[in-house]
């Protein structure tokens, strides 16, 4: 059991309806989101485009939300000061991106903003471990990055046990075709941030997914990790 760290549900607005954007972010929040998961894709470093730091901007004003920025995008050091102008809480980005985190990270750091290293499926765990003692959070995809509703990747578990083991204190999130079952295992191997799009939005009863979610992650977490 870890006291110290927070179970953490973070709604995929990828899901959402992007003409409503401002409204289904304070939803999320109403019914206990504690993150915005904000996907944020150039067409380059993942084949699908999104949105970027002019709209958070544009919802900043509108939701008190943690907004929680995934940057899918190649040379993701040109666009950190742009979301932190936006009002972006937490700024991650891919480690296939760079060959120099350490500065990226920095740069979140000095613009008073949470960072976040990411690896895609088929990079090795080991090329993100030198990085994770100066980072606030890491995040384990749990599929190709670029689109929401695919089947969730059980083999990534083992990159979160390595990261667990070594980072007891460590924010590790997963995200890619989660929903309860999904968040019971990734618990168990020691996640305790649960990104989830379709498992959330696709559903008649969001508030229901989010609390489910939560309970399944607060589960596996207590009892096996
Ligand atoms: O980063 C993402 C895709 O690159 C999405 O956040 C993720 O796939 C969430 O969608 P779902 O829960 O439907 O899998």
């Amino acid at each position: 059991m870890r006291p110290s760290l927070k179970i953490k549900i973070a709604p995929s607005l990828l899901s959402g309806d992007f003409a409503y954007l401002a409204r289904d972010c304070e939803r999320m929040v109403d019914y206990g989101a504690d993150y915005l998961h904000m996907d944020v894709m150039d067409g380059h470093f993942v084949p699908n485009l999104t949105i970027g730091a002019p709209v958070i901007k544009s919802l900043r004003p509108h939701t008190k939300g943690f907004l929680d920025c995934h940057l899918m995008v190649s040379s993701p050091e040109k666009w950190i000061d742009d979301f932190a102008k936006a009002g972006a809480d937490q700024v991650g980005f891919h480690i296939e991106a760079t060959n120099d985190a350490g500065s990226i990270i920095d740069k979140i750091h000095k613009l008073n903003m949470r960072a976040c290293i990411t690896l895609k499926p088929k990079t090795p765990v080991d090329d993100i471990l030198p990085f994770l003692s100066k980072v606030d959070q890491v995040l384990v995809m749990t599929v190709e990055p670029g689109f929401g509703g695919q089947k969730f990747m059980p083999e990534m578990l083992e990159k979160v046990r390595t990261i667990r083991k070594q980072f007891p204190e460590l924010d590790i999130q997963v995200d890619g075709g989660i929903g309860p079952t999904e968040a019971r295992l990734a618990s168990s191997a020691g996640a305790n941030v649960f990104v989830a799009g379709s498992a959330i939005f696709n559903t008649p009863d969001p508030k229901k997914a989010i609390e489910e979610i939560r309970r399944m992650g607060t589960e596996g977490f207590m009892t096996d990790c």
